[in-house]
């Protein structure tokens, strides 16, 4: 695996990849503190494309001024073993002066699916998301790359500027979902879970129990009020501080739901334990 971090080697090296022609580019987009979530993306691109790339940036636009950026992992020497191993060609390592050199003054903002959930709980932050990774798919040129549904709203926004502003090649399958990879007890794989001590890692599991609960209740057609002040009180029960959102979605326009729909449905929840605010969404059968 090479591993570079500025762009005139990302290119070189790019080029050399791509020969003879008919190479595919798979992106793996990440902000590292690799686990087995990450790693479940780098296996579906591998399985799809030729030539691998993971992306490792900690990207300082998508942070709130009170946010966790510097408190971040970072654990570049562990990362790039976990990737060696998976048979990634390319490593993209950007520093933040290679990514927004001095003057850099673009934004880019997708309306509507960015807006509430996430966006609302941090403001910004999806501004930050979509322009470095408008950045990235221009810096690499993938043909195609993968996300984790576990940002469900993060894909959705991905997504659509993807759609928006041509930025993939035509004619391949673009953005890849894919499915939130859990641990034992259900908690969602996320570099964040490495903040919980232990009593709030074992408290966390209270998070997608209750999310199957409520959905289990509103696929039975109990009131979606109801199965969603549930979930919060038995988040706040099992110790979490607060909720952020508990909401039920259209799973694809993300427009929000206060009953049922016969079309696919999305619940998704932010809570903070501790210090640490975890995400979690998943599937309301219609
Ligand atoms: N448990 C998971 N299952 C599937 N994909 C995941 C999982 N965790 C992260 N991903 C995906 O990996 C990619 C990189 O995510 P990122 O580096 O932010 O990791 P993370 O674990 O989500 O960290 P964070 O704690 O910042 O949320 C994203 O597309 C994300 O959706
Ligand atoms: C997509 C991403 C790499 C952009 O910084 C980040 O938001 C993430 O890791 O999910
Ligand atoms: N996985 C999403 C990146 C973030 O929380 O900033």
């Amino acid at each position: 695996m090479q591993t570079v971090s500025a762009l005139d080697p990302l290119r070189r090296a790019l080029k050399a990849l791509r020969e003879p022609g008919g190479t595919r580019v798979a992106l793996v987009p990440t902000m590292g503190a690799l686990h087995e979530g990450h790693l479940t993306l780098v296996r579906e691109a591998r399985a799809r494309a030729e030539v691998v790339a993971v992306s490792i940036f900690v990207n300082p636009l998508q942070f709130g001024a009170n946010e966790d950026l510097d408190a971040y992992p970072r654990v570049v020497d562990r990362d790039t073993r976990l990737l060696e191993a998976e048979g990634v060609d390319l490593l993209w390592a950007p520093s933040v002066s290679a990514m927004y050199p001095q003057g850099f003054a673009t934004t880019i903002r997708v309306a509507g699916v960015s807006e509430g959930l996430c966006g609302g709980a941090r403001p910004g932050h999806f501004d930050g998301v979509a322009t470095v990774v408008a950045k990235l798919f221009n810096q690499v040129q993938p043909d195609m790359a993968f996300f984790g549904e576990k940002d469900w709203q993060q894909l959705a926004v991905i997504r659509r500027m993807a759609h928006d502003l041509d930025l993939l090649r035509p004619h391949v399958t673009q953005i890849h979902g894919v499915p939130i990879v859990r641990e034992a007890d259900g908690l969602a794989m996320s570099s964040r879970n490495a903040y919980l001590t232990a009593d709030e890692r074992a408290r966390a599991a209270a998070l997608p129990a209750a999310m199957q609960a409520a959905s289990a209740r509103i696929e039975q057609g109990e009131p979606v009020p109801a199965a969603l002040a549930d979930l919060t009180t038995a988040l706040h029960r099992a110790g979490f501080a607060s909720v952020d959102y508990a909401e039920l979605r259209d799973a694809a326009s993300l427009a929000p739901l206060d009953a049922r729909i016969a079309a696919p449905m999305r619940l998704l929840v932010a809570a903070r334990i501790g210090r640490t605010r975890l995400i979690d969404n998943r599937a309301v059968a219609f």
